[in-house]
């Protein structure tokens, strides 16, 4: 079993003193800023001129600045940028400001991984990704808890770059739940593996099929998306507490026997062949130029599958349908 690193594993006194620019303030910028910032360490915002997020961060207490003049005044520089967007901007802003000393920091190990940035070898270079969408990661912290992370070192010049970015890891509330060492390699491959085959996209094709399926039998829309996106929910919420054994037990004897009959015709051996195919993409880095081509002619796939997956039925019937569910926690 891996080792994992907890709250004593962790010494944030290594970065109480320095300078942490987040660059960035979204999904993850917004979070883990907040949260280094509650953990008493000193963190300034780069952002570009005009940035929409530039007055929610200000709003939020921090001094937002350039991301140039941000790499000028920081020890550690946490790049939250989009991964597309990374390496411009590292060669344009970041990169002349990375001296002797200075730590480079990611989430997602792919600009690393697949040479869109490489760092001059005088400094640190590690990541702290969570494992999960940056709005929870803020979440758990304000509820005294944390989310999972990876941690993983490209290069330690200090000889201390693992106990950076474990005390990162501390700062933003993941040693509370718990940190895995991997490699860039392993977290780029597996992350990007797991949200097109799992997560984002083999979850959403799972769902939409089966509440297609349901609708053009004539079954009520509504009764379509209560069962195959409200209640999938609730399923893997079980399976995330429990394993697979504890959301057996809690539902009904018909649906385990209709899991462990019918699941495997539905993820049979073509779906796991192909999930191979998927990964050898990844490995091979035919989907990291694909879609770094895809940003460099602007996005045209990216913009109308965007289009058309909004316009799927299952969007209106849930905007409606989570209307009138006034428990729902609704998204900030
Ligand atoms: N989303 C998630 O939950 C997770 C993300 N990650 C990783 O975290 C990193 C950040 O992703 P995420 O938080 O989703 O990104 P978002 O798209 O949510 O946020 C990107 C931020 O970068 C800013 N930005 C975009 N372009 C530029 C630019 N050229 N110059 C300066 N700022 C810019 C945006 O501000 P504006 O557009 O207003 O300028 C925004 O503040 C990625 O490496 C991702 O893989 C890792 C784990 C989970
Ligand atoms: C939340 C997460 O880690 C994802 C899905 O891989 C991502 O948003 O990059």
């Amino acid at each position: 079993m891996a080792k994992m690193y907890y709250e004593v594993d962790a010494n944030l006194e290594l970065l109480k003193g320095k300078v942490i620019a987040v660059m960035g303030y979204g999904s993850q910028g917004h979070a883990q800023a907040q949260n280094l910032k509650d953990s008493g360490l000193n963190v300034v915002i780069g952002l570009r001129p005009g940035s929409a997020r530039t007055e929610r961060a200000q709003a939020a207490g921090f001094e937002v600045m350039t991301v140039e003049e941000a790499a000028k005044r920081a020890d550690v520089i946490q790049i939250l940028l989009p991964d597309e967007t990374q390496s411009k901007v590292y060669n344009e802003e970041i990169k002349k400001h990375l001296t002797s000393g200075k730590a480079l920091v990611f989430s997602h190990g792919f600009n690393i991984h697949f040479g869109q940035i490489v760092p001059p070898s005088d400094v640190d270079v590690f990541m702290v990704a969570p494992k999960s969408p940056g709005h929870l990661v803020r979440r758990t912290y304000t509820e005294g808890a944390g989310v999972p992370a990876l941690i993983a070192v490209h290069q330690d010049a200090s000889g201390k770059a693992k106990e950076l970015a474990l005390a990162y890891a501390k700062g933003i509330g993941s040693t509370k739940a718990g940190v895995l060492e991997t490699t860039f390699g392993e977290e780029t491959e597996t992350d990007l593996f797991g949200e097109q085959a799992v997560l984002c996209g083999g979850a959403s094709e799972l769902v939409k099929a089966g509440f297609d399926t349901l609708v053009e039998a004539g079954y009520q829309p509504e009764i379509a998306y209560f069962e195959c996106l409200h209640e999938l929910k609730l399923i893997v919420d079980l399976m995330y507490e429990g394993g697979m054994s504890w959301m057996r037990y809690s539902v009904s004897d018909t649906a385990q026997y209709g899991d462990m009959t019918i699941g495997k015709r539905i993820v049979n051996q073509e779906t796991r062949k192909e999930m191979k195919r998927v990964l050898e993409e990844i490995q091979d880095g035919r989907f990291a130029k694909a879609w770094l081509l895809e940003n460099q002619a602007n996005r045209p796939a990216f913009n109308a599958m965007t289009r058309n997956e909004a316009n799927h039925p299952i969007e209106k019937v849930g905007e409606q349908l989570r209307g009138m569910m006034s428990w729902l926690k609704k998204h900030e």
